[in-house]
């Protein structure tokens, strides 16, 4: 592991090119390793590919807590070999800290809540910032049905406590906020007694992170009848199955960076981990960078990036607001504006990201226009250095790796606040970028 570093300044690159292995997906490895957990005792999933950062240690370490056993590879950490316990845990802390994974807090919270015996109780809590991010529509729907579930220190915030009590039933979710809400309780309410129908009011965000959650639970042997558009049918007392081995796929979000420094540095870059099956919805990243001028070959396993002239790129990117950050810095190479729409979300992430984006682009003389859902970015003549803080969030910092290829470059703080979904980018960073 690298020593920490205070600050990175990168500039004047020109070229990226050679050979990336992405890490596993965040948002496949904590699902993987909780549905892992919830298949019968006896069954063991040995998921490969595995991401080691932040966000899994937190939800590994939280399942090691609840009493499941984990067995780590100690030639290759990226394997890692879970054993069911059915949901009948084994508490060893009264408190959960899953700092600020959001992948970890909101389905720990439902499953929890669903699975608790009568004698047991614990709290969920996390870093400063998750203490900010608010999760009263998940709690509201469980509590509904008889979900015990308290309010810690503020009524919409973790740290929650949580106790038995959730009855099968109708849940009623507003899933305007954030879709790992509909994950949490899509995960839980297959292990109720009973069955459930779950409806989604208001505009429901982050689809494909909903339709990823269906098929992994598909891969574990749980399944999920669509009624409606928004209302799904969820049979009570189904089994997760382990499928003995799980590859995670790269991380697709992750891969916006490489995408777009393959385009910024002429490539070619060969990416591997994902590809076009991918499960996830970032993926669609690719198609969107395609479109505003990179030259990409997009294969069932890998993508390479042959270069292109970037043109700049506007639309709806509710559907990846990840992938959709990466957008913004490089909204300083084109011509033209670049306006990133609907994603009102990324003020409830690691930061408020429209305001950091917002504040961090302005310092390279970009004139940046935000509406509450909205950020519109005008590239200035010419770009001027600028020390970009990183707020704590990773994508703050990986994206604004991009800057280091303009001539007055950038200067990057705190850049070790990747390590909560890719310990490693900054050091491939250097390796593939000159
Ligand atoms: O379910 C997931 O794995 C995720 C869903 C998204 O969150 P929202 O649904 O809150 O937008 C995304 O931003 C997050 O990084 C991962
Ligand atoms: C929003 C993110 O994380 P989380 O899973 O904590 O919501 C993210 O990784 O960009």
């Amino acid at each position: 592991m690298a020593s920490a570093v205070d600050k990175l300044t990168l500039r004047g690159l020109t070229q990226c090119r050679g050979e990336v292995k992405l890490p596993g997906s965040k948002s496949i490895a904590n699902r993987a390793l909780l549905m892992a957990a919830l298949c019968p005792q006896g069954q063991r999933t040995t998921l490969t590919n595995l991401l080691r950062s932040d966000d899994t240690q937190h939800m590994l370490g939280a399942l090691r807590q609840l009493g499941v056993t984990v067995d780590e590879n100690q030639a290759d950490p990226t394997e890692v070999t879970v054993e069911g316990c059915g949901g009948r845990w084994m508490l060893s802390a009264t408190e959960l800290d899953l700092g600020n994974a959001g992948t970890a807090m909101r389905p720990l919270l439902a499953v929890l809540a669903a699975t608790l015996q009568a004698s047991q109780q614990i709290t969920l809590t996390g870093n400063a910032r998750m203490q900010e991010r608010p999760i009263a529509a998940l709690v509201e729907s469980l509590q509904a049905q008889q979900g015990a579930i308290r309010y810690r220190n503020n009524a919409g915030y973790p740290p929650l406590q949580v106790e038995s009590g959730l009855q099968a039933g109708r849940f009623v979710l507003d899933a305007s906020a954030s879709s790992q809400y509909v994950t949490a309780l899509l995960m839980a309410l297959p292990l109720l007694p009973g069955d459930s129908v779950l409806e989604l009011k208001g505009e429901v965000v982050s689809w494909p992170y909903i339709r990823l959650t269906i098929n992994m639970l598909r891969q574990f042997g749980i399944h999920i009848e669509r009624l409606g558009k928004q209302s799904f049918m969820i049979r009570g007392e189904q089994k997760y199955q382990s499928p003995r081995s799980y590859w995670v796929e790269g991380d697709a979000s992750a891969a916006s960076y490489w995408l777009a420094a393959g385009l910024l540095g002429g490539g070619p870059l060969r990416i591997h981990g994902v590809g076009s099956k991918s499960l996830q919805g970032d993926i669609a990243f690719a198609e969107w960078l395609a479109k505003g001028g990179a030259k990409l070959e997009i294969t069932d396993h890998y993508i390479d990036v042959l270069g292109g002239k970037w043109q700049g790129i506007s639309g709806d990117f509710n559907a990846i607001p990840d992938a959709a950050m990466t957008f913004a810095p490089l909204a300083l190479f084109a011509r033209k504006a670049t306006v990133i729409e609907n994603v009102e979300n990324w003020r409830i992430k690691e930061t408020d990201r429209l305001e950091a984006m917002a504040t961090e682009l302005r310092k390279f003389g970009a004139t940046v226009q935000l509406t509450r859902s909205s950020i519109r970015i005008e590239p200035p003549a010419k770009l001027q250095h600028a020390e970009v803080t990183t707020y704590d969030d990773h994508r703050m910092a990986m994206s604004f790796a991009l800057l280091g290829f303009s001539a007055s470059g950038v200067t990057i703080c705190d850049p070790d606040c990747c390590a909560k979904t890719y310990p490693e980018f900054f050091s491939e960073f250097t390796r593939l970028c000159q």
